[in-house]
């Protein structure tokens, strides 16, 4: 489990990650959403020791993390971090012997990696000659050569096509399965909400929202779908609801006062009623509730 207690860090007078409190267990896959600014980047690079913090502790199995430790933590940074000018095998096989594998052993690990992320045929090609998302690819494999007891992903799937963003997947199920600890962050709500075992939601240097996906849908606001024979538009006259949505004869509805049973009667009196249907909030839906 890695621990993260009141992390802090400032840049001269703005707080950029506020005093911020969350576990990364084993063998989770857990979600780091939040807007631009909100502080992902800054508080992976204190993980990873590249950025100091102005207070507050990491762990890594009970006891604050070290030097060493940190060696095992396997990191895509934001910024990437090859170099474009190299060969990409050329490349693994040294990030592989730094951790001190043998040359074979270097060789097999990092040609197995290229093969899975189909790039076999560009591994003597420069890095900088490949397209941005297979470069995102050979970052990818280089974050995991080391077989690490952590993994720490900044944006791993921006830039890559779904058939990449499924062997990714793949490739991060494959370490939740053998209890890894994995964290990364995403912009894509959709992908994080399918594949995560927990989020959670930064905003301003501070954790608002956190738990499963389920647990996230429960706190959020339910919703109505009301569907009529004619046109919906008279709801927004009604009071005690919010139309948040409304096309032709279908409109989602937000009850701030009114109850199901007044909204159906209403509806009823004024003509048909082809479905009335509570929405579960999206991922996307409580994002936006609480970044608000
Ligand atoms: N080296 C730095 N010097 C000054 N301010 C910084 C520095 N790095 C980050 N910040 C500020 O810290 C805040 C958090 O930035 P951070 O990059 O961690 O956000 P993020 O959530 O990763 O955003 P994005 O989704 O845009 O990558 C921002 O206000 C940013 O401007």
């Amino acid at each position: 489990m890695l621990e993260i207690d009141r992390l802090t860090r400032r840049f001269g007078d703005s707080v950029a990650v506020d005093a911020i409190s969350f576990g990364v267990p084993g063998g989770q896959l857990t979600g780091f959403v939040g807007g631009n600014g909100a502080g992902k980047t800054t508080t992976m690079r204190m993980i990873m020791g590249v950025l100091a913090s102005h207070g507050g502790e990491i762990r890594w199995q009970g006891r604050p993390v070290t030097a060493v430790d940190r060696r095992g933590f396997g990191y895509m940074p934001e910024e990437r971090g090859l170099y474009p000018k190299q060969p990409v095998l050329d490349q693994l096989i040294y990030l592989a012997r730094l951790q001190g594998r043998d040359a074979a052993s270097a060789k097999t690990a990092a040609a197995g990696l290229l093969e899975r992320f189909s790039l076999a045929d560009r591994s003597s090609d420069k890095l900088e000659s490949l397209s941005l998302g297979n470069q995102q690819r050979v970052q990818i494999a280089a974050a995991v050569i080391a077989e690490p007891d952590v993994l720490i992903l900044d944006e791993p799937f921006s830039g890559l096509d779904p058939i990449a963003v499924d062997s990714m997947v793949d490739l991060l199920r494959e370490y939740t399965n053998r209890g890894v600890p994995v964290l990364f962050s995403s912009h894509q709500l959709d992908l994080v909400e399918r594949l995560c075992d927990q989020l959670i939601i930064l905003n301003r240097g501070r954790i608002v929202a956190q738990g499963t996906a389920d647990d996230l849908r429960n706190t959020g606001t339910t919703r109505h779908r009301l569907v009529l024979d004619g046109d919906a538009s008279w709801l927004r006259e009604v009071p005690g609801l919010t139309v948040v949505e409304h096309n032709g004869s279908s409109a989602l509805l937000e009850l701030t006062g009114a109850t199901t049973d007044q909204v159906l009667a209403e509806a009823l009196r004024r003509g048909g009623v082809r479905e009335l249907s509570e929405v579960a909030p999206s991922i996307s839906d409580i994002y936006r509730e609480v970044s608000a």
